[in-house]
């Protein structure tokens, strides 16, 4: 689905890199979560796979049709430009070039947000904006669905929805996910793998193998 040889990265394009030498591969149908510590280069190793930004060296191969991108949690309450749940995921619809306009709705209902197309995206939870964000980027039925943290800023019952949906997504429909984390139990149980980034370099382990050497430090 995607492969990462011999990356390397740095903000100038000169040493010291961000990114040192990183090989990964991740197959379609899988569940990685991208663990790090802050700084580690999580949200840069996301964009580059994004294609986004442009490595330092190495190359990036990705085989996914269509890549559905969850960013970092933005706060809309201050937003200047007051846009509606429907509008957000109606000029997405146009950008996208999908006809059907039911897709706004099946895409809301999917995350159990159906009820909130006229509302102002700056009056919605942490949450519900989350799920907006993600029904967002499951139009035009992506293969691939890249989160950068999802779980930042959302209480836990929303936590266990939108985990609950992202597992559902993969496993019923086999979307295969990347999601960067900073929830080591959302990680642990949720993903097929958890790629484990530190010092410039990342290893892939399942989780359990990630939860023994977690609780063993
Ligand atoms: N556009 C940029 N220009 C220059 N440096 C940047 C840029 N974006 C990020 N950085 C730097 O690169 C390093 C890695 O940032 P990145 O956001 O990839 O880390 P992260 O692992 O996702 O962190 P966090 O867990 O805090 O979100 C940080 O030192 C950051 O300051």
């Amino acid at each position: 689905m995607i492969k990462a040889e011999n990356l390397f990265f740095s903000y100038t394009g000169l040493p010291p890199y961000l990114l040192e030498g990183i090989n990964l591969q991740i197959c379609g149908g899988e569940y990685v979560s991208v663990m790090g510590e802050n700084g580690s280069g999580k949200s840069t190793l996301m964009r580059l796979l994004l294609k986004f930004i442009k490595p330092t060296g190495g190359s990036i191969a990705s085989q996914a049709k269509r890549i559905g991108y969850v960013p970092q949690k933005k706060d809309f309450s201050n937003s200047d430009f007051p846009i509606t749940v429907y509008e957000a995921l109606n000029s997405y619809r146009k950008l996208l070039r999908i006809k059907n306009k039911d897709t706004i709705v099946e895409n809301l209902e999917q995350v159990g947000m159906s009820g909130f197309t006229g509302a102002l995206m700056g009056t919605l939870s942490g949450g519900q904006s989350q799920k907006i964000l993600i029904a967002r980027a499951l139009m035009g039925a992506p293969d691939l669905l890249v989160l950068d943290e999802p779980s930042t800023g959302v209480d836990r019952k929303s936590q266990r929805e939108i985990y609950g949906f992202l597992k559902k997504i993969n496993q019923e429909n086999g979307i295969t996910i990347i999601s960067v984390e900073h929830n080591l139990d959302a990680a642990i149980s949720n993903s097929t793998l958890i790629y484990h980034l530190t010092g410039g370099q990342g290893h892939l382990c399942t989780p359990r193998q990630y939860a023994d050497e977690f609780f063993q430090k």
